[in-house]
Parts: structure tokens; sequence; C-alpha cells
């Protein structure tokens, strides 16, 4: 219905019926009824009815014309107002109408969209111009291809114009075979589109080149990517990561029901957080040590999380091979490469460390000064060589001797050793210091050389007392020596005890 020219019929029938009562009263007339006044009357009524209808028809025709007209401003006005561009063509595909929007997308086509031309000379004057890229090169063919999808396109066209200008084009035909179309301007949309697909593209490359691992999650914590790295790292290729939950990837380092029970509890976000440390296991069943980094991606549409797993497993054997060669290093400078006792350093480390000690738990701490008796002669008789072994002999019974893994006999220099003896005192360092002594006498090492007996012998000087704090630890030294020196002036394989001041 068209709501802004309505048309009413009553006045025409009215207008009908009135000429039909004149056109009979002109016939009685005619026919010798002129005397007849009543007819006269009925005449002379009608035709003023007729002119006032005639009257009221062409003021009611005028508003309706009127109304037209500020229906059609409305809808140019409406139409021009639209953020789209509107043209409309007739059957012929010429211009018949077409909103401002299109003069503001096309200002240098102004003229020929005022002289009505088809659709085909418009594109022909925008090709010529050189104002769609797309065409360029191959205009002919351009120009059969879009008069064949006119108005059949069943999605709208893209299309770049002038200007980098972007332009969405919807077509479509009326009932009456014309064409309707729609331009949009879209720039803004592709330019954003193509400033994310760029920024795609390199993350992509970013994450494709990556030395780390990078894998995205879905929010249950299976993977929906894995990139080369983590293919590389894990042995497996990225569709056969696909799905894979991340705890039956990181908790491979385990077997059985504890392997289960750690993937299960492996829930993407309890990992969040500070990078951590784990372990897991190559397909090929080599152990991984990785540091796994977890962030989390929540959008109104988008719950996923980016994982990014840094192989430590090289760093980790290199820390191990440092740490083992450190102590090495450690135990061979504070051993005496000789006798595989502690060395003079180790010693005074110890003496000075249990002093201290002792001091704080105000315990006693005892220092056993052991030498081999006639030493010079055994060097003299037997050799440096076979010297050497009468030294590691001593140095293995004397370990024997102390107990607790015999870590505190040291070799304080030549053919004298040191045992320091924590948590004791006078009596205790006596029982140690004869146990040595035994040891040596019932090991019956060969000395030839020796004054004292047929065999090596020990003199051993004993000293014990409970230090004091701020005291010096050479005083325990001190007195050991010089119980040691007396030993060897009473006649050597003996000990001597004397009780530190
Ligand atoms: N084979 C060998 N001999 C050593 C080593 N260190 C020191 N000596 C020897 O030990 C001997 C110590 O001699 P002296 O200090 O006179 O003492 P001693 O002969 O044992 O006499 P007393 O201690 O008085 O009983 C020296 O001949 C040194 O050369 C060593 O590493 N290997």
């Amino acid at each position: 219905m068209n709501r802004f020219a309505e048309v009413r019929t009553w006045p025409l029938l009215a207008f009908a019926l009135l000429m039909g009562l004149q056109a009979i009263v002109l016939v009685a007339c005619l026919g010798g009824h002129a005397a007849q006044g009543w007819l006269v009357w009925v005449g002379m009524a009608s035709l003023a009815l007729t002119v006032l209808l005639a009257v009221a028809m062409v003021s009611s025709l005028s508003r309706a014309q009127d109304k037209a007209r500020l229906a059609q401003r409305t809808l140019e006005e409406a139409i021009d107002a639209l953020p789209a561009s509107v043209e409309i063509f007739d059957e012929q595909d010429r211009l018949i109408a077409f909103n401002r929007r299109l003069v503001e997308i096309y200002p240098h086509m102004l003229r020929h969209f005022q002289r009505k031309s088809t659709f085909e000379d418009l594109v022909r004057e925008s090709l010529s111009r050189g104002g769609i890229p797309e065409a360029r090169g191959r205009e002919p063919e351009w120009m059969e291809e879009r008069k064949q999808a006119r108005g059949k396109q069943v999605s709208p066209l893209l299309q770049r114009v002038h200007d980098d200008m972007w332009l969405r084009i919807y077509e479509s035909r009326t009932p009456s075979g014309g064409i309707v179309g729609v331009r949009m301007e879209v720039t803004d949309l592709i330019h954003e589109q193509q400033r994310l697909a760029a920024s795609r593209a390199q993350l992509r490359a970013t994450i494709e080149s990556a030395a780390n691992g990078i894998l995205t999650l879905d929010s249950g914590g299976h993977v929906l990517e894995a990139n080369p790295s983590c293919e590389q790292l894990f042995g497996f290729t990225a569709s056969e990561l696909q799905g894979v939950h991340i705890g039956m990837l990181l908790g491979a380092a385990m077997s059985g029901h504890g392997a289960a029970v750690a993937a299960a509890q492996m829930d993407p976000q309890s990992l969040l957080g500070q990078p951590r440390e784990l372990t897991a296991r190559h397909r090929s069943g080599e152990a991984l040590h990785l540091q796994l980094a977890i962030a989390e991606v929540r959008t109104d549409t988008i719950h996923l999380y980016v994982c990014i797993v840094t192989d430590l497993t090289e760093r980790k054997r290199q820390e191990e091979r440092l740490k083992r060669a450190n102590e090495l290093l450690a135990r061979q400078s504070t051993t005496d490469g000789l006798t595989g006792v502690g060395n003079r350093r180790l010693f005074d480390q110890l003496l000075q460390q249990e002093w201290q000690r002792a001091a704080r738990s105000e315990r006693p701490l005892a220092l056993l000064m052991v030498d081999i008796d006639h030493f010079k002669q055994y060097n003299d008789c037997y050799g440096h060589v076979a010297g050497d072994d009468c030294l590691r002999r001593v140095a293995t019974l004397l370990r024997s001797c102390v107990g607790r893994g015999g870590e505190s006999v040291c070799r304080y220099g030549g053919e004298e050793f040191a045992v320091l003896l924590v948590d004791t005192d006078l009596a205790g360092a006596q029982v140690v210091a004869q146990r040595c002594l035994d040891s040596v006498r019932l090991a019956a090492i060969e000395h030839e050389g020796s004054p004292v007996r047929r065999s090596v012998s020990l003199s051993i000087g004993v000293a014990a007392r409970v230090p004091l704090l701020g005291e010096a630890s050479q005083e325990l030294i001190q007195t050991a020596d010089a119980a040691l020196y007396q030993a060897k002036q009473a006649g050597r394989a003996r000990l001597i005890c004397q009780q530190s001041a």
C-alpha cells in the first residue's frame, strides 16, 4: 500500500452518477418535457452538485500531490542521510537515482552520474581513470566478469577503489528489473584486518622459529597447538600432541598410578604464576628436565593457556658435572695426595671449626699427635718408595681406629699425623691412642733399623680440654706436641696424655 499517495474512489463514483443524472435530465428536456418545472430544478441542482464535487476533487488532488511531494522529499532526505551510498538503475541499467554519499565516494564522477549514464559507462570511466586497482592490466576481462555477475552476487563484493578506499558493495535486482546498489565504506575495518593479519603472521613466525617449546592449551588443559621446538623436545609431531593433556606430557617422568594421579592433578590454572621446574620424558624414554611458564588468555569468547617450555636438561647435566668436579676439587684440595687422609689445610679448618663448636657447647675436644718412630732409618733401610707405602699403611690403620669414618685423621706433615676427636675427654682420647698403638703393633710392619723393636712403632702425644670462648686453638696443639715430645724422650712406642691447661 502506498502510504504517501492515497487515492479515494468514492468522489469519482459520485461524479459519474451526477453526470448520468444530468444526461437523463437533458434527454427528458429535449423530449418535450421542458415545461416540467421540477425537471429543470433537478437539472440545476445536479449541475451545482457536479461543480461542487469537481472543486472538491481538484482540491483533494492538489493535497494528494503535496503529500506525495512531501513523501518523496522525506524519502530523498532519508536516503541522503544514510552512511552508505545508494544508487538505483532502471531495467536498462541506467542510473536514475543516487544519494549524496555516492558523490562523496566518487566526487570525480558527478558529471557522469547526472547524465543518467549506464552502469557499464560508469564502470568504464572508472577503469579508464585506474580507479579499480584489482582490474589493472586486465580491464576488458574484469569488465566482462563484472557484467556477468551484476545483480547476481550472493554475498557482497569487496572492492578497493581510489586512495586505498575499500567498499563493500551490495547489489539486488528489483521486481521491475532494475538494480539497487548500496556501497558501504569499510576502509577502517579492512585496514584493521590487514594489521591483524600482519601481526598474526608475525606472531606465527615468532612461534614457529622460537627456540623454546610453545604449547597452547584449551581451558581443560588439552593441547591445541604445538610449535616445532615442542615437537623436537618431546619427539612427537604437532598432530600427535594435539588433544593430549598437559599432565600426561609433563607427568610422564613417573609411571603407573602415580603418573595418572599427577596428570589428573595438573590443572593449568594451578600452574599459573612463577615458572616452575618439572620432569618429563622424551618419546624415546630419555628423562627431560623442563621449566614451564603458563599464561592465561581469557576474553568474552576465548579461554586458553599459553605454555612456554624451556629445556633445562643439558644445563642440568652440565650443572651436575660441574658440581661433581667442584666436589672432587674440594676433596683434592683438602686431601693428602700420598695417604688419602685429610691434609694440613683440612686439619686447620677442622680444628678451628670444632674448637669453636666445643667452646659453644662446652664439650671437650681431644687431639692426638702421632709420629712414626725412627722413620728416617726406615727410609734409609727400605728406600723412599717403601717409606711412602709405610706412611699409607699407617694412615689406613689410624683411620680404622678412630671411628666415624676416620674423617678426622689428617697428615700433619712428614711422618706425623694429627687425629681430632670431638666430644672426647682425655680418658676417651687415651683409649683411642692406645688402639692406634696396638693396631700398628699388630700390623707388624717390618722395621729392621728401629732401635725400639723390629717393627714400626708410634709415639703419640694426647691432649684434651673444654675450650673457652675466645681462646686460641693453638693451645691444644702445643699441649699435644709437648706430650709427643715426652713420649719420644721416654723411649718411643708409647703414648703420653696431658690435660691441656
Ligand atoms: N718416604 C717418605 N719419607 C718422608 C716423607 N716425609 C718425610 N719423610 C721422612 O721422614 C723422616 C723424618 O725423620 P726425623 O724427623 O728425623 O724423625 P725420625 O727419623 O722419625 O725420628 P723420630 O721422629 O725422632 O723417631 C725424614 O727422613 C723424612 O725424609 C714422605 O712423604 N715419604
